[in-house]
This record gives C-alpha cells, sequence and structure tokens, in this order.
C-alpha cells in the first residue's frame, strides 16, 4: 500500500502521451484548468514511442510522477481493416515502451486508455467490464483490440507483480474539438460532419453514409472524456478497467440525421452498403464510474452543433487533420 493519497497532489509533474490528439489535447486542457501547474506533453513530433530508447530517455529525464497514455494509433472503422498490422504493432509498441519507462523512473500512476472494442463483438448489452475475453472480437478492428487488450494485462501485471497504482479505462466512440477530420481514416463522427459540410458547401443534393444505418454507438464528448480520467485518477484505484460513457446510444442513421441537421444539409442521405458495419451495438455500462460519482455533462447534440462550429472556423478547406494544440 503506498503512503501516498490517492488524489493527485496538483503540483505534480504530469506527463501526457499523445498531447497533440483529440483526447490527449482535452486531458492538457482539464489539467491546466483543474490547477496542475506542471502538465509536460508528448507526440510524435518529440519523441517516437515505437522507439524502446527514446522513450526511455523521454520519460526517465522528465521523471514524471503521473502519466496519462493518450498516445496510440487511431482510425476509424476503414483504417482498422486496411492496416491490421501496423494498428497492432504501433500499439503494442507504444504502451509496452511507455509502460517501461514509466516503471523504469519509478511511476506510481499511470492512466491507459483502451477501448470499448476491446469486448466480444456479440455481448449482452449494456457491456460491463466483466464481458472481457468473453468472446470472439469484431473483425475489422481484432487487431487493435488485441493491442488494447494487452495493455490492460500489463496495467494489471504491473500493479500485482511490482504494487504501481496504475489503472485502465475503456472510453466508449469519441468525438469534438481536435479530432482527425480524414475523409476515409476518421470515424463516423468526424467524417460525416466534413461529409455534409461539403454537401452544403458544394450544393450537392445526395451524401452517401457507410454501410447499412442499423449499427449502434455511444459517443462521449471529449471534455466529457477528459474530465472522467481526471476524476478516476483522484478516485480509482483497482486492477479491473472502468468504462467511460454516458449510457446511451443511438444508431448510426439518426446520428446522420443529427449531424445533417447540425451542418443544415437539407438533402438525400443514402447508404453504401458495400461498407461494413462493424459491431452491431457497442453500449458501455457505466455503473462502475457513476459508482465514483462522475457524470457527463455534455449532450450529444450539444457536442455536436459545437463540433460543427469548431470544424467550420478551424478545420474547414484543410486536408481534415485537425491542427496541434
Ligand atoms: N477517438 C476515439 O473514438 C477513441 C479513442 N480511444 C483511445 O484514446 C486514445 C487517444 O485517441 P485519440 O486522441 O482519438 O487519437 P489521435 O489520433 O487524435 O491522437 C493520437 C496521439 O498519439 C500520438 N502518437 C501516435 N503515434 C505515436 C508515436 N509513435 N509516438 C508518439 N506519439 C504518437 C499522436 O501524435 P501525432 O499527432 O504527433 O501523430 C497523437 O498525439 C487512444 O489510446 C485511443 O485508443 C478510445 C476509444 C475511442
Ligand atoms: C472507436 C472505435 O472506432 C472504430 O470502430 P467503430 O465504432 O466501428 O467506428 P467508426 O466510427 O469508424 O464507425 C462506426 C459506424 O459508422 C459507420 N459509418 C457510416 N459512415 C461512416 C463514415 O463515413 N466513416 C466511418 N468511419 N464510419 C462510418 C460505420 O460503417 C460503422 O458502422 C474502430 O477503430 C475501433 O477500434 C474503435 O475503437
Amino acid at each position: 500500500m503506498s503512503a501516498h493519497p490517492l488524489p493527485l497532489d496538483r503540483s505534480a509533474t504530469v506527463l501526457v502521451a499523445g498531447s497533440s490528439g483529440l483526447v490527449g489535447s482535452a486531458v492538457v486542457r482539464r489539467l491546466r484548468a483543474q490547477g496542475f501547474t506542471s502538465v509536460a506533453g508528448i507526440h510524435s513530433a518529440d519523441v517516437d514511442l515505437t522507439d524502446d530508447r527514446a522513450t526511455l530517455d523521454c520519460v526517465t529525464s522528465l521523471r514524471p510522477a503521473v502519466v496519462i497514455d493518450a498516445a496510440a494509433r487511431v482510425g476509424g472503422i476503414a483504417a482498422n481493416d486496411a492496416e491490421p498490422v501496423e494498428f497492432l504493432n504501433d500499439n503494442l509498441r507504444i504502451q509496452t515502451n511507455l509502460f517501461a519507462a514509466a516503471h523504469a523512473a519509478g511511476v506510481d500512476r499511470l492512466l491507459f486508455l483502451g477501448s470499448s472494442c476491446i469486448y466480444p463483438k456479440h455481448t449482452p448489452q449494456p457491456i460491463p467490464e466483466s464481458a472481457l475475453l468473453t468472446g470472439a472480437l469484431e473483425e475489422t478492428n481484432d487487431a487493435y483490440a488485441i493491442a488494447k487488450i494487452a495493455g490492460v494485462i500489463a496495467v494489471r501485471s504491473y500493479r500485482r507483480q511490482y504494487g504501481r497504482r496504475w489503472i485502465s479505462v475503456m472510453p466508449t466512440n469519441v468525438y469534438g474539438p481536435g479530432d482527425t477530420f480524414h475523409p476515409t481514416r476518421s470515424h463516423v463522427l468526424p467524417a460525416l460532419i466534413r461529409r455534409f459540410h461539403e454537401a452544403v458547401r458544394s450544393g450537392a443534393e445526395e451524401v452517401v453514409v457507410w454501410g447499412t444505418g442499423t449499427p449502434r454507438r455511444e459517443f462521449i464528448h471529449v471534455d466529457d472524456l477528459a474530465a472522467a480520467c481526471t476524476h478516476l485518477l483522484d478516485h480509482y484505484d483497482d486492477p479491473s478497467p472502468v468504462n467511460i460513457g454516458v449510457g446511451e446510444d443511438l444508431t448510426i442513421a439518426d446520428l446522420a440525421t443529427l449531424v445533417a441537421d447540425a451542418v443544415g444539409f437539407t438533402g438525400r442521405i443514402t447508404w453504401d452498403t458495400s461498407r461494413p458495419d462493424g459491431t452491431p451495438r457497442k453500449l458501455l455500462d457505466v455503473s462502475r464510474l457513476l459508482a465514483t460519482g462522475w457524470r457527463p455533462r455534455i449532450g450529444l447534440p450539444e457536442g455536436v452543433r459545437a463540433t460543427v462550429r469548431w470544424y467550420a472556423d478551424t478545420v474547414a478547406g484543410s486536408d481534415g487533420r485537425r491542427r496541434a494544440c
């Protein structure tokens, strides 16, 4: 048992790996807003976390008290399906190197971001944390999911073998400012914001959306996710991962209508059923998270409208890659 109390000391040095990304940049904003005075961010321009030596040098020279691992190769269903080798290898390397470096630097507190795709493709809904490793994975992202499962087991192993107070969280699908709006590589929400926005600008009467529209997904605004992460570091210390979600889902068809309305697209929505649907439903059981006293604040319609505004002001007209923060 550590002599140090659970709530983080606001003067502790916190290292956010992946600080230029959707989640990492929101975590940095959240930590600063909460009064953390020593927040260090790293991303691929600073250090290639697939390189074990460079990662060790970086972490041991910074000597953080806390590490938040939001660095990963991330993408939507098409990118995962097309490049399973990179999604497996890069994510295994990044987390293995970062965990080994954090351990070598004596880091007692670490939060690892997994993903809801670690759960079986067909599993009772809402999905409790206990569903892990109870069934076969969705084929389009099994390589990424296996890497994330290895991360959960690694965190649990560092706890068991070395007494590290490290935790894993499993967020549902995330969206918000700072996302990647690539037309084919990104997740559904940013992809649709971009596609509907371009249709309005070009006067197109039709927008094509992938799949059948029947899969159900749960979406959390990235500022809520960042708040949940820092809340859990202050209130949770257990080997079991914690789901992070909002407790509600909707169909991709309903999501497409929501985004179309937010962007002001009044034309036709059609479906490209040659594209994969992926997992039929991913709704997380968030009772463990709620038991810690945390609640989400940003509803989906409000969050989508704000993200559409952010996209129009910040990204539209560029190549769709977010700007670094
Ligand atoms: N987005 C989502 O819907 C969900 C995300 N998650 C998890 O949250 C975490 C963050 O995801 P998200 O913010 O969306 O992803 P992003 O793609 O937005 O950000 C990924 C971050 O990782 C960094 N990175 C990638 N490869 C390397 C590398 N080799 N060396 C150093 N840094 C690297 C990127 O740096 P750079 O910008 O320089 O490339 C970037 O800062 C991931 O673990 C992801 O699995 C979980 C569930 C859902
Ligand atoms: C976060 C999560 O993200 C991925 O899994 P996913 O939940 O399937 O995510 P997605 O956002 O890409 O798709 C959700 C649904 O939406 C449909 N869809 C419609 N039109 C578009 C579209 O234009 N782009 C995309 N990407 N999807 C579309 C699409 O066909 C699917 O039915 C994995 O990386 C996984 O590993 C992971 O962790």
